[in-house]
């Protein structure tokens, strides 16, 4: 790990560092009781993108991908926020929309108490400074042609900001900050390896001091041992520099461990909002269930024990024309008919908790009188034995290691051996913020599975319900 406390960059301006770190650190009964207006730095309300589909010479707009449909969530001062669903379910088009690198297409944000929904970019000009992205591709976000001391630099030549004691120094000091050495100044990108970059592209979004940062899958790029180290750094800036984060990723191997509450995205919407505790030890979306299931907890004391996981069946449908009524029930095992008429509403069932399901697990059926399961939820889902959830066991046991505060940082990736490899990435992501949507599709990763037994992957008895096909 690099020195964090004290050492060359202890002299850094910290935004008011005393009060900030005591906010970082959240206890389970601040992120469930209801916060004070004050606390609240971001504030989203019905937030919309809906990106046309248009067609013909005349561009006729037949359509829109309803990327993200009217979701409310806040930030608060100091925390972190992650965010979570499959590919495809508008985790990035929220992320870009809320940091306004993309405009909203209803809804509103508001930082700080001020609505930024409709600001221009010479109104965003001052506050780009209060929020910056980490983009997840460390190799296509830096420009290869720039040298590192440019791109962490270049915040403040858009901004026109001349730091106390100049930009060189400034630049160093950040390189260091990241655990990086100032000496890298004047290499490029391709000397570096992939958490190398990473930890550059930090330093590029910390430039400015900013309150809120944004980090879309900032570690799946990476080899897992690199992420936690890369994990584990933005734990450390956050104390030092009262950061709060909104951390976007496609599983929960990496948020579990660092968020202090979790929203879970499913096509568009948010179906849970919770802490990480309640989350987790009573996840009541079964979408967030079945994530959860594909999340193993390292534990010797298990290994042979059969454990369930749900594995989804298919793929999310199209968020062109979403699913009627709540979006998951043609690949939910308790979906009944009202999940395919009415949309459930995200609403608080337990202090902290807010879910929009029908049948919430662990918590009173919210439609009792409903009983007959859909044909599709008897195939909804299938068990799989746990063998099969080796496969992100690496990630998972990594993670968890350093929220542990068990993780050694070696030190060889942050001091600056640098990468044998010599490519270079062709794409020009914008260095900067000002770069409108710096990711324009979606990425490429792999959605978890889908398949399973109906009934079996519920905790809850399902006896009351029937299969129509059963009768
Ligand atoms: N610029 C765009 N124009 C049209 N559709 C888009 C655009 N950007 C994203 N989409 C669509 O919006 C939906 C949500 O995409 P988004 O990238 O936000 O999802 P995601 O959950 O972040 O997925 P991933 O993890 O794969 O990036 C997808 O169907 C995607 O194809």
């Amino acid at each position: 790990m690099p020195p964090l406390a004290g050492g060359p960059h202890a002299d850094l301006d910290r935004r008011d560092c005393a009060e900030a770190v005591s906010e970082t650190k959240k206890t389970d009964a601040d992120v469930t009781t209801a916060p004070d207006e004050r606390d609240i730095l971001l504030r989203v309300e019905g937030l919309q993108k809906h990106f046309p589909i248009r067609k013909g010479v005349l561009q006729r707009q037949v359509g829109a991908v309803k990327a993200v449909d009217g979701i409310d969530f806040e930030v608060r001062k100091g925390e972190t926020l992650g965010v979570v669903g499959e590919s495809g379910c508008g985790k990035s088009t929220m992320g870009r929309v809320i940091t306004r690198l993309q405009e909203p297409t209803g809804g509103s944000i508001h930082f700080e108490g001020q609505d930024i929904t409709r600001l221009n970019a010479a109104g965003m000009r001052p506050l780009r400074r209060d929020i910056q992205m980490i983009f997840q591709d460390p190799y296509g976000s830096l420009n290869p042609r720039h040298t590192i001391g440019g791109i962490v630099s270049a915040p403040f030549r858009l901004q026109g900001v001349e730091p106390e004691g100049g930009v060189k120094r400034e630049v160093q000091r950040l390189l260091e900050l990241v655990g990086l050495s100032p000496e890298h100044y004047n290499r490029y990108p391709h000397e570096f390896s992939g958490g190398q970059r990473q930890r550059i592209g930090i330093a590029r979004a910390l430039a400015l001091k900013p309150k809120l940062v944004v980090a879309d899958e900032p570690v799946s790029a990476l080899d897992v041992s690199i992420q936690a180290q890369v994990v584990n750094l933005m734990d450390d800036l956050q104390e030092e520099l009262g950061l709060t984060y909104v951390i976007i990723a496609h599983d929960l191997s990496v948020v579990r461990h660092v968020s202090d509450r979790i929203a879970v995205m499913y096509l568009g919407k948010i179906v849970e909002l919770a802490d990480r505790t309640s989350l987790y030890e009573a996840p009541m979306h079964p979408y967030t269930k079945a994530l959860m299931s594909a999340v193993p907890v390292p534990d010797p004391k298990r290994r042979g024990a059969k454990s369930e996981r749900i594995l989804l069946r298919g793929d999310v449908p199209s968020p062109i024309s979403p699913p009627s009524g709540c979006r998951f029930h043609t690949r939910c095992w308790k979906a009944t008919e009202i999940c395919k008429t009415t949309e459930p509403q995200l609403v608080e069932l337990r202090p902290g908790q807010r879910v929009a399901c029908h049948h919430p697990e662990n918590f009173a059926d919210q439609a009792p009188q409903d009983t007959v399961l859909l044909s599709v939820a008897k195939e909804a889902a299938e068990l799989v034995a746990e063998e099969v959830r080796a496969e992100s066991a690496k990630t998972s046991a990594a993670v968890a290691a350093v929220a542990a505060g068990s993780a050694e940082e070696t030190g060889a990736e942050a001091a600056g051996k640098t990468a044998d490899t010599a490519e270079k990435p062709e794409a020009e992501v914008a260095a900067d913020v000002e770069a409108t949507g710096a990711k324009t599709g979606p990425g490429a990763k792999t959605a978890p599975a889908a398949p399973l037994k109906t009934g079996e992957a519920t905790t809850e008895p399902e006896t009351e319900r029937q299969d129509p096909t059963d009768k």
